[in-house]
């Protein structure tokens, strides 16, 4: 999968894919990146690519023209790929949505600063995704969240496919279960018997069952949407006794 950026701070998306999956990732030739700096698409003095808001108003924005060239150039390279702008007024992003995107092959970020983006940039602009609602300085932190939640959905990208596709998330919107580890003892505090036990079918029912009142207890907004299978149910009620006990 090929991840064009736009962003006037290449190092921020560069430094992060230096270690870790992401870097990885691109070592095995699962990913490829190509950072855009709309300062290199200005005619402007001193690559200037700000200006003031007509109708005034605080900060400063971003101009059309150098971040419309950097866009048809990534499309050159790119160009089956969706463009999609980081900004709080988007569609805030989902596992769901990573999963789509994981079968795309590819997809131009365009990372914002100062207080937004001349708003006829948004003719070349296919999707707007949100990280959440509060305000960042920079749409560099969104587009690496995106691209890593994205990247390792990937196939053979983790090593263990299971696990990507096992995550809570992934089963629709559940919380993780409790994960335990060695030493089995920690200050007198064991681990769950169960996942000693060697039961496989009974440790996934416990896992589910964990994730089930996790999320009914710590998430509403997800509890209230989620359609409660016959196993759910039953493992609801193991963990529910359970914990009773
Ligand atoms: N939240 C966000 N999800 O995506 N982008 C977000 C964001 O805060 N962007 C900044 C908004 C102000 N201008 C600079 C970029």
């Amino acid at each position: 999968m090929r991840f064009d950026v736009i962003s006037i701070f290449p190092e921020l998306i560069e430094g992060y894919f230096q270690a870790g999956v992401l870097a990885r990732g691109r070592q095995r030739g699962l990913l490829a990146l190509q950072v855009w700096n709309p300062r290199d698409f200005s005619d402007l003095p001193h690559q200037r690519v700000d200006d003031r808001p007509f109708g005034g108003g605080p900060g400063m924005l971003m101009m059309a023209p150098p971040l419309l060239a950097a866009i048809a150039r990534a499309r050159r390279e790119n160009p089956e790929a969706p463009v999609a702008y980081l900004s709080p007024q988007g569609r805030p992003l989902r596992q769901a949505d990573c999963q789509r995107f994981s079968h795309r092959a590819g997809m131009i970020l365009l990372a914002g600063r100062y207080e937004g983006i001349d708003e006829r940039v948004m003719a070349q602009v296919d999707e707007e995704w949100s990280l959440g609602d509060y305000v960042l300085a920079g749409g560099e932190l969104p587009a690496l969240v995106l691209m890593e939640a994205t990247a390792r959905l990937l196939p053979g990208f983790l090593g263990h496919e299971a696990s990507a596709q096992e995550d809570s998330f992934a089963a629709a919107d559940l919380l993780d279960c409790p994960h335990y580890t060695r030493p089995e003892q920690w200050e007198g505090v064991g681990v769950p018997a169960v996942l000693l036990s060697g039961d496989h079918a009974r440790i996934a029912r416990w896992r589910r069952g964990q994730s089930l009142l996790r999320t009914r207890a710590r998430r509403p907004d997800l509890w209230v949407r989620r359609q409660l299978s016959v196993e759910d149910i039953r493992c609801l009620q193991e963990a529910e006794s359970a914990d009773e006990s």
